[in-house]
């Protein structure tokens, strides 16, 4: 199926927000292409044998990116995959640059509004743990929106559309057409 991708791309990388659906749409996606589903963060965690709140408790936002750092490499070298990044993965740029390689990158792109709909009820993002999770958000996008566009090969906008649609859009836009 690797062969069907735009041009000769070997997996397909999900880039974007808290919120965005990357874990949600690339579990599906993956279906869909016969792929394996990766998801960074849960990558992180199974080496790690800890979750993500216990990691920026004991390790600091900066040791959570260094665990990042080694699983976007390893995972940036593994074929036939969907791989879901955490939000803030881009950040990096040697990661910019591992994502990009070999690979169709999909910016699912969402309202800061959606976002927050989407996370409000989770406890399990660390950064949006505070008074003023709207405003994060909206800091945080500032900053990662042109990281986002700047490696993506394609970009779809997820707000009010249910995750079979969004898969269908990424699905016309990354394979080739006979
Ligand atoms: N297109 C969508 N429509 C409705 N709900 C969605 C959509 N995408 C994701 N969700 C929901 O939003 C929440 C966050 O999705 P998730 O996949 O964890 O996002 P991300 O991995 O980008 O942070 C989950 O509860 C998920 O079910
Ligand atoms: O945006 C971020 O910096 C983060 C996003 C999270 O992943 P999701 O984007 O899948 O929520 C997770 O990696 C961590 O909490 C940090
Ligand atoms: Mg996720």
């Amino acid at each position: 199926m690797a062969d069907s991708l735009k041009h000769g791309a070997k997996r397909v990388v999900l880039v974007g927000p808290m919120g965005a659906g990357k874990t949600t749409i690339g579990r599906l996606l993956s279906r869909e292409l016969g792929f394996s589903f990766c998801d960074s963060d849960s990558e992180i965690e199974a080496r790690c044998g800890a979750d993500i709140p216990w990691i920026f408790d004991v390790e600091g936002e900066a040791g959570f990116r260094e665990r990042e750092c080694g699983v976007i490499r390893d995972l940036s070298q593994t074929n036939g995959i969907v791989l879901a990044t955490g939000g803030g993965a881009v950040l990096n740029e040697s990661n910019r640059a591992h994502l990009k390689e070999g690979a169709q990158v999909v910016y699912l792109k969402t309202s800061v509004e959606q976002q927050f709909e989407r996370t409000r009820r989770d406890r399990n993002r660390p950064l949006l743990q505070n008074d003023e999770p709207l405003k994060v958000l909206t800091e945080i996008f500032k900053i990662r929106d042109p990281l986002y566009s700047e490696i993506a090969d394609v970009v779809i906008m997820t707000d009010k559309k249910n995750p079979k649609t969004v898969v269908k859009q990424i699905l016309d836009q990354i394979l080739v057409s006979n």
